[in-house]
């Protein structure tokens, strides 16, 4: 578990040791970048750096090597268990320091110092504050130039006549690289992958899957431009409190998914099928006669019927809808629409429910009251949108 409700940590520090569990969305672009970036930092030390260093001889190093390499790892840990600044801040320590040693070991002109751009990129990516950011780069970045100045003369003791240090800049510049390419790369795959989740979020039911209101009524509106008739079905599930009120919400929220799937199957790929209420769907169907609408919500209302949920522990439970059909030439307007198909779907409820109702026919109750108003037709509403 994440231990976000540490109470032996006092509270600023738990603010900045431990990030909001869950993760915001912000804070999840750099996790999925820098997760990635472990694991090819991890794969850089064990297949480049660590056989660099033993092949060059220098024990010192390797041992610096072997605990960079730790300190990777127990970074990619803690940033897996949401100790976000945690991990970022042991990384770029662990980098820094592998910096400077292999600066002090082999001097400069080798490509070591190239790793500050490596650790300047994971800072400005990283979740801090803008102060932090500046402060940390500006530090590191002194401690580099003094790194850089102190060498002086030692190194060209070892860069004389060799070709080993043309082949360590070599190696280096290829890591860096490698390096900058994950993490860019990274970077554009997340904010793609945020930026389609958000349009899903916008736009589809969370429960469901299926379009949201806005999304089923802008498609409708849509269809609404053009020339050709289309069709809206109400679709309303008959007696959905009790399944709740005798099973729970959850099996009542499963059963709500397993009835979209079924009224999706039972659609084609242009249908439009979204949730417009609670345990009420709309669906809108573009170029289709008022018969054919009759026909595919008796299509929708049969599969319905013969593909009964079943739950958990050999529950089955089976389930009807009430549809009310309306086709656009009956309306003069996307809300007039909406009415009479809400309307015709209230008749199908009082008069039995699981039923189809396509017609406008004043309708009594069974114990003879409220009787419904026949429609008016065209049924106009204010703020619509107009039949072209
Ligand atoms: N589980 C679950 N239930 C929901 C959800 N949205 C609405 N409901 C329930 O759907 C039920 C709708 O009840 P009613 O409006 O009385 O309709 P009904 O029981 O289906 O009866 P009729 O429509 O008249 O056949 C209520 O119990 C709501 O709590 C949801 O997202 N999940």
């Amino acid at each position: 578990m994440v231990a976000c409700n540490s109470r032996k940590i006092p509270d600023k520090w738990r603010s900045f040791m431990f990030p909001a569990c869950p993760l915001p969305p912000e804070q999840q672009r750099y996790f999925h970048t820098l997760s990635r970036l472990y694991v090819i930092a991890t794969v850089t030390y064990v297949l480049a750096l660590l056989p660099m260093f033993w092949l060059l001889g220098n024990v010192h190093l390797l041992a610096i090597t072997l605990i960079g390499l730790g300190s990777v790892l127990m970074a990619r840990e803690l940033h897996r268990r949401g100790y976000m600044t945690a991990g970022v801040s042991l990384v770029l320590a662990g980098m820094t320091w592998h910096m400077l040693e292999s600066l002090d070991a082999y001097g400069a002109g080798v490509g070591f110092e190239l790793y500050f751009s490596v650790i300047l990129l994971i800072i400005y990516i990283s979740a801090m504050s803008p102060v932090a950011k500046l402060g940390i780069s500006l530090s590191i970045l002194t401690l580099t130039a003094l790194q850089v100045i102190e060498l002086g003369d030692r190194t060209n003791d070892w860069h004389h006549g060799s070709l080993v240090p043309d082949l360590v800049l070599m190696a280096n510049l290829l890591l860096v690289s490698v390096l900058f390419a994950v993490i860019l790369t990274g970077l554009e795959g997340v904010t793609e992958r945020l930026e389609r989740s958000y349009r899903r979020e916008a736009t589809h039911d969370a429960l469901t899957g299926v379009y949201n209101r806005r999304a089923v009524l802008k498609a409708a509106e849509q269809m609404a431009q053009g020339d050709r008739t289309f069709a809206m079905l109400m679709i309303d599930i008959d007696y959905f409190k009790r399944i709740n009120d005798e099973y729970g919400h959850d099996v009542g929220d499963r059963a709500l998914c397993h009835l979209s799937e079924c009224l999706r199957l039972g659609l084609r790929e242009e249908d439009v099928l979204g949730r417009y209420g609670g345990e009420e769907f709309m669906v809108v169907l573009n170029s289709m006669t008022l018969n054919d609408a009759v026909g595919v919500a008796e299509r929708l209302a049969a599969l319905v019927r013969e593909n009964p949920y079943a739950a958990a522990n050999g529950l089955t439970l089976s389930m009807s809808v009430s549809v009310g059909v309306a086709v656009s030439s009956q309306a003069e307007d996307l809300n007039g629409l909406i009415v009479l198909a809400d309307q015709r779907l209230y008749r199908a409820k009082r008069t039995g429910r699981d039923r189809i109702v396509a017609k406008d026919r004043p309708v009594v109750s069974p114990n003879k009251e409220d009787p419904l108003p026949e429609n008016p037709l065209p049924v106009r509403m204010q703020g619509v949108s107009r039949f072209g």
